[in-house]
């Protein structure tokens, strides 16, 4: 394992940023998204990634490596693939992992449905880790289905909120400069401590930056870094910036990066992720409906209602007509929160047509989907057994499709009071972080 700075941490609070990237490269960013827009599968840069992944995680402090460590009941990595596998121009992606965690990230891989992924054997330090997934794709490798990109990226595991923006970035600017990373401004000021503990001489803060990850380099140029590099800087080197300036005379570009960017180090950070994965899982929330008429009328009152209560939530309604097409839109964008409104059908009909939805597309593997079933019965027509039998029949949903991480919940409402009635349950939305994973045990059904 490289050995950190004493006492080094990741910055907390924003500072000064580098001023934002030259009108050159936004261009050359512009044409390499449109060129893969265009041509899905046939892009013509070639990219793939290394992450490195075979570190124990001496800081974190805890007997299971960071990079295994359940967030949400699911590896903090799978979270990282995620984020990486999800940009389609990304060819392959080499994970570097120990030998002792291989079989690991095999059922990691396996059980998540992780595509393009293949294994290294991780070295002892991040660097070797690095040059190892940096062989496996170099083209004179034998029996090796991995071709050699023109660009590839180092990311590390740890790190998964990565935005394929921030991807682009990178290797627009490593394809102009040759080698192109991700850079945060500075929280703390760095200084030199001398032999005797005192202080020597202070960086100036504005000056300098924290250099964190996604970084992007021309296939060529990192490789010959790596084999051409000493066992010193392969032992204790940190920066692959470094190793392209050193060996390779390239100078890498400096992306401004997002905050989200940091490296999962301490164990308050692994709260820290499970907190922001909570925020983003709850942004978006769909009103599904059927074609008709009077059902389109309440799904729209519903979504003006959710967008004026929750202003800082998207909130779409769609029909699950047709096959539902823009709807498996909405599911392969992925939304994890639907509330199903069923007014014609007293049987929930229209939340059936949707669990089988989510079911296949197997949304629920990655998080927990919420569904509010929605069910308006005029309570003055509707026997009292009647009412019974649609609060067991929904009960029983929720208890099968809880199996395959599908909340659902059921809400009846008496017809002639609806529009009251839904307004005081849409407050209560608000709240489904805290409904979710806080409150498993009083799960409603009303
Ligand atoms: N021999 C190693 C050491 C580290 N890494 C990886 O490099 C990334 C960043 O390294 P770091 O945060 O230092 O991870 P650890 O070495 O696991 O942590 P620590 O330094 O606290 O032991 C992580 O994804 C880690 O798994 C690696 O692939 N091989
Ligand atoms: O942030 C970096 C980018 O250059 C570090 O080099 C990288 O994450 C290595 O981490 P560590 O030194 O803790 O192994």
């Amino acid at each position: 394992m490289e050995p950190g700075p004493p006492g080094s941490s990741r910055p907390t609070e924003p500072g000064p940023c580098l001023s934002s990237q030259q009108g050159a490269d936004q261009a050359a960013s512009a044409s390499l998204q449109s060129a893969a827009g265009a041509q899905p599968g046939r892009h013509s840069l070639a990219v793939a990634a290394v992450l490195p992944a075979g570190g124990c995680g001496e800081r974190m402090g805890v007997p299971t490596p960071k990079q295994f460590c359940p967030i949400l009941e699911r590896p903090l990595i799978s979270y990282t693939l995620q984020a990486l596998e999800r940009v389609y121009w990304i060819k392959d992606i080499v994970v570097a992992v120990t030998g002792e965690n291989m079989e690991v990230m095999k059922s990691i891989i396996q059980k998540y449905q992780h595509k393009r992924i293949s294994l290294v054997e991780a070295g002892v330090t991040r660097h070797r880790s690095i040059f190892n997934g940096l062989k496996a794709l170099a083209e004179d490798q034998l029996n090796c289905k991995l071709s050699k990109p023109e660009i590839v990226i180092v990311h590390d595991a740890v790190r998964p909120f990565v935005e394929e923006d921030t991807l682009l970035k990178v290797v627009t600017a490593a394809k102009k400069h040759g080698a192109a990373g991700a850079i945060r401004p500075l929280v703390s000021t760095v200084i030199s401590p001398s032999a005797d503990g005192c202080l020597d001489h202070s960086l100036e803060r504005a000056r300098h930056r924290a250099s964190e990850m996604p970084q992007a380099f021309l296939f060529d140029v990192i490789y010959e870094a790596y084999q051409q590099c000493s066992d010193y800087d392969l032992e204790f080197g940190t920066e692959c910036l470094q190793l392209a300036l050193k060996y390779c005379c390239t100078k890498a570009k400096l992306v401004e990066g997002s905050p989200d960017l940091w490296k999962v180090t301490y164990k308050r950070d692994l709260y820290a992720v499970e907190s922001i994965i909570k925020e983003k899982i709850s942004q978006e929330i769909c009103v599904v409906t059927d074609i008709e008429e009077d059902n389109k009328y309440v799904s729209h009152l519903l979504e003006e209602v959710l967008k004026s209560e929750l202003n800082h939530v998207k909130v779409t309604s769609e029909a699950l007509c047709h096959a539902g097409r823009d709807l498996q839109q909405i599911i392969l964008d992925q939304c994890y929160n639907f509330v199903c409104v069923n007014v014609m059908t007293s049987d929930f009909q229209e939340t059936q047509k949707l669990l089988s939805m989510l079911e296949e597309s197997n949304l629920s593997i990655l998080y927990p989907v919420v569904v509010v079933s929605v069910h308006f019965l005029d309570f003055k027509l509707v026997p009292p057994s009647q009412k019974m039998e649609s609060l067991m029949l929904i009960r029983e949903f929720a208890k099968e499709v809880k199996k395959r991480n599908i909340w659902l919940c059921g809400l009846l409402i008496s017809y002639p009071q609806y529009v009251c009635t839904q307004i005081s349950f849409f407050f209560s939305m608000d709240k489904r972080k805290n409904f979710l994973y806080e409150n498993e045990e009083k799960h409603p059904l009303t």
